[in-house]
């Protein structure tokens, strides 16, 4: 992979990196925050998933995530939301919730998004491999979290993994991506027309059918426009009720889908992620 930009940031390292991605087919970038700690010593690294129209970027400039994660110790890797280039397929309309800038975290199995759009092989497999070879974190103490469809993205990539994460968080998730017009329209052109195959990238779904959790924390604004038609936080509420989850899930009145909730409540956030990545 290739270093293309570092900045000093709360005695850290903001980093941006471009490499080949395999299971992508293209050229992606991705930015990581080292902590001062990553000096000396191998530091836990936390997986941030961004949301529909986001690259890399949005995050390191807009949450406000570096000081806590200096504070904490912890590195930050930010990936992009969908494969990249010239060649790679988009929404025939150039719509902002499919195609480039919306992979939705799922192994497309429909041409011609099939030959490119593998989100979930990347995030879960390709870019730790890549980042545990060329950086210094502790690959052993990983953890997950994400907005929107980065919310279900972390939901989804922990309950797939059961053992693999020791916490997973959201801001504003998309719980129940087979239930709402974003979910349905993304899973209909990656997945195809067979509801069943969806279940499986269904953070409800999963649930109910039994797949364990990692500690997990959410908080949804209230005042958010997407809540009611696309993100359905009280489905996540009742499904982790009913299996007995003891989940951190608030409300925050007032606060709305934007940054300013995440840079609001990023600190609560890699606090979590801390208390269960130094636990031994
Ligand atoms: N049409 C809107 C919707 C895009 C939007 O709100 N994107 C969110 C994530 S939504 C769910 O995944 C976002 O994070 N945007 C980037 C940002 O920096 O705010 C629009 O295009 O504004």
């Amino acid at each position: 992979m290739e270093k293309v930009s570092e900045v000093r940031c709360f005695d850290g390292w903001q980093l941006r990196y471009k490499h080949r991605a395999a299971s992508l087919n293209c050229v992606m970038h991705f930015s990581v925050y080292l902590p001062p700690h990553a000096e000396t010593q191998r530091v836990p690294v936390l997986y941030w998933l961004s949301g529909l129209t986001c690259t890399d970027e949005n995050f390191v400039t807009k949450a406000g995530a570096q000081r806590y994660a200096a504070e904490h110790g912890i590195a930050i890797v930010a990936p992009d939301t969908s494969p990249r280039g010239d060649n790679v397929p988009d929404d025939p309309e150039g719509a902002y919730d499919f195609g480039l800038g919306a992979g939705f975290y799922v192994n497309a199995t429909q041409p011609p998004w099939s030959s490119y759009y593998r989100m979930y092989d990347y995030i879960v497999d390709e870019l730790p491999a890549l980042v545990a070879e060329h950086l210094p974190v502790d690959a052993g103490r990983e953890s997950v979290f994400g907005h929107s469809m980065g919310g279900h993205g972390a939901l989804t990539i922990a309950l797939k993994n059961p053992g693999r994460f020791r916490s997973v968080s959201a801001f504003a998730p998309i719980c129940a991506p087979t239930q709402c017009p974003w979910g349905e329209k993304a899973f209909t052109g990656y997945l195809g027309n067979n509801r069943e195959d969806w279940q499986a990238y269904d953070a409800v779904e999963l649930i109910t059918a039994g797949a364990r959790l990692p500690p997990l924390k959410v908080d949804q604004g209230r005042s958010d426009n997407f809540l009611a038609e696309q993100l359905h936080a009280d489905r996540l509420i009742q499904a982790c009720k009913a299996k007995g989850i003891a989940a951190d899930i608030q409300y925050r009145d007032d606060y709305d889908h934007s940054y300013f909730f995440i840079a609001s409540f990023i600190g609560e956030h890699i606090a979590f992620h801390s208390a269960a990545l130094s636990a031994q």
